[in-house]
Order: C-alpha cells, then structure tokens, then sequence
C-alpha cells in the first residue's frame, strides 16, 4: 500500500451500490474510508458529490478520491474544477496504473453504467497499488498545476 492511507469517496444516485461495494472493499484492506454519500436513491447532481469530494482532497483531509456516477465523466469533469485535483475516469487497469504513475491523479472516477462491480474493484486495486514515477511526469504534472495558477 503507498504512504497515501485516507480516501474519500462520493457518488450521485446512479452509482451508490458501486460505491458502497468499493468502500467496503478497500476498507478490509485497511484504508481509512470517509464516505460522503448519499445514501438515498434519490435523483441528486453529480457536480456537488464531484466537488465535495474534491474539497476533501484539495485541503489534505484525505489522500485521495473516488468518486462515481452513472459514466464517471460528469463528477471527474466537476472534481477537476477543484484547484490542486487531477482525476481521470478509468473502464481498464492499465489507465488506472497509468494516471496514478504518470499523472499523479489524486482522484479516480468510475461509471456505474458502464463497468462490472468485478471490473471496478480491479480498477480500484490498480490505482491504489501504484505510486507517482515522478521524473519527466514531475515536470509535466508541474505544467499542469502552471495551468492552474
Ligand atoms: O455524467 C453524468 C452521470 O453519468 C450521471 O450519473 C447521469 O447523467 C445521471 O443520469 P440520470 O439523471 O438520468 O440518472
């Protein structure tokens, strides 16, 4: 497991069985899980799940993010107005690997609507198994926070 030992997650109403499923599975594995919900099924707005996980992430109360809705694309397009998170939506474990080792993403977001619960907790286990390369990606993650200021 890398230094990083606090995750947030958040959803909106089309991902929360996902959700809880991967809360519960990185939590036997020993990651300290806060779960910002929602709890009801409820139709809700994935920008203020995405945000609000993001927050967490960008003022260090947590390490990293997952964050989910029916494509993950909406809330990674909401978490990543949040200044100091890169998040990327990943539906393989290669991308999963790779923005973790090249991106330094602090931020996964998934698509209940498009992968397996099977496939999303790979997914998770490859982006929690893998620290930042640093080196040539320093200098391009550095470009990316120039953008930001
Ligand atoms: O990117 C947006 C997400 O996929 C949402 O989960 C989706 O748009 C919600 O759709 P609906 O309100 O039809 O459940």
């Amino acid at each position: 497991m890398p230094s990083a030992k606090r995750i947030v997650l958040s959803s909106d109403h089309a991902a929360i069985e996902l959700r809880q499923a991967v809360a519960s599975h990185i939590a036997e594995q020993g990651w300290e899980v806060t779960d910002i919900g929602p709890t009801s099924p409820e139709s809700t707005h994935y920008p203020t799940h995405g945000e609000a996980a993001a927050r967490h992430v960008a003022d260090g109360t947590s390490d990293l993010g997952i964050i989910l809705c029916g494509t993950g694309q909406g809330i990674m397009m909401a978490a990543n107005k949040v200044k100091g998170v890169r998040c990327g939506v990943c539906s393989d474990t290669f991308s999963a690997q790779m923005i973790r080792a090249h991106n330094d993403a602090n931020m996964l977001a998934l698509g209940a609507r498009v992968i397996s619960e099977e496939l999303a907790l790979e997914i998770v286990d490859a982006f929690l198994s893998t620290d930042f390369e640093g080196g040539r990606h320093g200098t391009r993650v550095d470009m990316i926070r120039a953008i930001e200021s």
